[in-house]
């Protein structure tokens, strides 16, 4: 996938003269974001009424999911790379909405609409010249990367709930059977629907690396107003069938080198480390991987015996709970929050640093280990509803 080539002449600043006044249209927007998003909708809705069915009913929670991607796209007009990365998930994460090329002009005309009503003061005839240039460089890459995909792959699959297992009083273990092969990398994640809430998508990491027998193991926790999380914990039941998009994500293990895994797992962000775990096993590596196991109470540790178990299966794992709040029970149990046990135990030369967890918990945590001297490029992690997130809601 090529990067967009269109009005790119380099300031003394390193950035391209579209970038500059993206970025400025960006900055003026910012402080009217819901504002913004709002129109950005309204007029999308208004001007073609046959696009609302793509989106769900209720549009409250993720509503801003589309311009998000979108703006986020246009923020980084000069790494051409990381555009075609995620803009490539985007379009092929789109095709299981119904999404096709000839949506994407309708898009386009509300997201001037919205940005010129919004910026006021920096909107311009040169500024909607690199808007439009964006916003087309974007959508093509979106429509090839679904087009090619469409060549290979559906544009989701049909699992069936095969177990459903309530771990606490809002945790479940889920073991799906899908309908076709559904290859994956362990660490990656993917977009699940639920049949009573059509069309709202969550993202749910996979919870083992992939299996002989194909089927595929989810945490979920039950959130205040999480409908689809409340749905899968409360109401799923064996049997029931739900949707999902294909696997996405880059949380995954490199296996060109030796060095030794350092997981950060918070919650139910311990699913993609036990996973990364059990690909390591499987390939056979015997690298050192240390595991740091965050929950808030020893109870909310749903997941221990499993680690536990592994930690005695293979002599290369250490598996450390690590609790933030509440009593804790002694044995080998540690206080506090992860990042910060994580330092404690450092500095972790010759690891690689996987995280996942609540978001403030990975931005900690890649604080952490950039101050003790990690390098990024060594230091992996996904954000659900961030840069990786797909999807118009
Ligand atoms: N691939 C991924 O990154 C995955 C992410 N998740 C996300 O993980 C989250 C899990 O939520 P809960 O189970 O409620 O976790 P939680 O809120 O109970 O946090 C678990 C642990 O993370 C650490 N932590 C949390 N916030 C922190 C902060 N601001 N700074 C430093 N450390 C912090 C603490 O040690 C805490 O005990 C959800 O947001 C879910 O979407 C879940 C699965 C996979």
């Amino acid at each position: 996938m090529d990067a967009p080539a269109t009005g790119w002449t380099e300031d003394g600043t390193g950035r391209s003269a579209d970038a500059i006044l993206i970025h400025r249209t960006l900055t003026e927007i910012s402080p009217v974001a819901d504002q913004t998003t709002s129109y950005f909708y309204a007029l999308l809705f208004v001007r073609h009424p046959e696009l609302r069915e793509l989106f769900p009913v209720a549009m409250d929670v993720q509503r801003d999911r589309l311009l998000r991607a979108i703006l986020t796209a246009a923020d980084r007009l000069d790494d051409p790379r990381a555009l075609a990365e995620y803009l490539g998930e985007l379009g092929r994460g789109h095709r299981k909405y119904g999404t096709r090329p000839v949506h994407y002009p309708a898009v386009g005309e509300a997201l001037m609409g919205a940005l010129s009503r919004y910026a006021t003061t920096t909107w311009d005839g040169a500024t909607e010249a690199a808007w439009v240039r964006a916003y087309t460089a974007i959508s093509q890459i979106m429509i090839d990367a679904a087009a090619e995909d469409e060549q290979r792959s559906p544009a989701w699959w049909h699992a069936e709930i095969v177990s459903h297992d309530l771990r606490t009083r809002d945790i479940a273990v889920l073991t799906l059977r899908p309908g076709q092969a559904y290859p994956f990398l362990a660490g990656q994640y993917t977009a699940v629907e639920t049949p009573w809430w059509p069309r709202n998508w969550r993202h749910y990491s996979f919870a083992s690396a992939p299996r002989p027998d194909g089927l595929l193991t989810f945490h979920i926790k039950a959130v205040p107003a999480g409908w689809v999380s409340n749905a899968l914990v409360h109401r799923a039941r064996p049997g029931d069938i739900l949707r999902l998009g294909p696997p996405t994500g880059s949380m995954t293990v490199d296996h060109s080198t030796h060095n030794g895994l350092l997981c950060l797992g918070g919650g139910t962000g311990i699913a993609p480390i036990k996973a990364l775990v059990e690909d390591v096993a499987e390939h056979g590596d015997r690298r050192p991987v240390e595991v740091f196991y965050g929950a808030r109470s020893d109870h909310d540790l749903y997941d221990i015996d499993t680690m536990m178990r592994l930690q005695r299966t293979y002599p290369w794992l250490a598996v450390r709970p690590v609790v933030s709040t509440g009593p804790g029970t002694g044995g080998g149990l540690m206080r506090g929050l992860l990042p910060e046990a994580v330092r404690e135990c450092g500095p972790w030369p010759e690891y690689e640093a996987y995280l996942s967890g609540p978001p403030g918990m990975i931005r900690s945590g890649v604080d952490v280990l950039r101050g003790i001297g990690m390098p990024a490029e060594r230091i992996r992690h996904d954000f659900f509803d961030g840069l990786a997130a797909t999807g118009p809601a």
